[in-house]
């Protein structure tokens, strides 16, 4: 691998007590998908909340790009605007337009004009199919189409990397597909992206690699296959079965707690 694009090294975060980070070593190259799976509670949102400084790791280092930004004299708000970040509750300004909504952000943090932000807003509109919507407001959107203005929202920035949270788990079954259908597409184009996710058929497809966390320490690192077909831990294989087969979940619930809930 060439200079990685993410690198995280023996990172741990406490809040208080609780020691949830617990010496996590990842690289993520240029270009690469890395899904990130595990049980609830074993850290991934913190994981990923540490790689764009939403939290502050309580020791270790974090590089994006070769800058290591958990450096104190690291100019934080260059870094996030390196970042896109998606979350699984979309946070568009309901107040604003679609084309508004991406259009702020560019002004405000980056300082575009309002004819360069409108235009980069309407190319990565068109980006994610919702050209249409330019005008209209969020509360007349489906949750999917919401969820894709948010995805172009964080592209209007020009980022090198997108880190995405669960960015199906707040959606209606059917309007999953139209998400991650933008997020393969964005795969496609090169984008380096981290995706916390349950959606089993986009990290069997579309990940270059799967991570298993478990209690706040990586558990299996490696491609699809290996990590979903053939995991070394039992704990994982069983997890996995849960998130891959829910009627089993549904028989097998009660029989076993020794695995976090399976995703909802
Ligand atoms: N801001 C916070 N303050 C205190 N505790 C926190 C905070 N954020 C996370 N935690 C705790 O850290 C642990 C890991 O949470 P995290 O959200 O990273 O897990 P997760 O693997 O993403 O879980 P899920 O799949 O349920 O989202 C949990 O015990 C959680 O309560």
């Amino acid at each position: 691998m060439t200079q990685p694009e993410i690198r995280v090294q023996d990172l741990h975060k406490s809040f208080g007590d609780n020691h949830v980070l617990r010496g996590i070593d990842l690289e993520i190259g240029h270009g690469e998908v890395v899904c990130v799976i595990g049980p609830s509670g074993s850290g991934k949102s913190t994981l990923l909340r540490c790689v764009n400084l939403l939290e502050e790791p309580s020791t270790g280092e974090v590089f994006v790009g070769g800058t290591e930004i958990t450096d104190p004299d690291v100019d934080i708000d260059a870094v996030r605007r390196r970042i896109g970040m998606v979350f699984q509750q979309f946070n568009l300004f309901p107040h604003l337009n679609v084309t508004e909504n991406l259009t702020l952000p560019q002004r405000r943090v980056l300082r575009r004009d309002k004819a360069q932000a409108a235009r980069i807003a309407a190319e990565n509109l068109a980006r994610v199919g919702l050209s249409e919507k330019a005008d209209a407001y969020p509360s007349s959107l489906s949750g999917g189409q919401q969820q894709r203005v948010a995805i172009a929202r964080a592209l209007a920035m020009g980022p090198e990397v997108m880190l995405f949270d669960e960015p199906t788990s707040a959606l209606d079954p059917e309007l999953v597909g139209d998400v991650l259908a933008v997020m393969r597409r964005l795969a496609e184009e090169g984008m380096t992206m981290m995706v916390v996710t349950h959606e089993m058929t986009f990290a069997r497809e579309v990940a270059d690699r799967v991570v298993f966390m478990d209690g706040g320490v990586i558990v299996e690192d490696g491609t699809p296959d290996q990590v979903i077909a053939r995991p070394r831990h039992e704990r994982t294989r069983h997890f996995l079965s849960r998130l891959l087969d829910p009627a089993m979940a549904e028989v097998e619930e009660g029989t076993s707690d020794q695995v976090g809930k399976p995703a909802q």
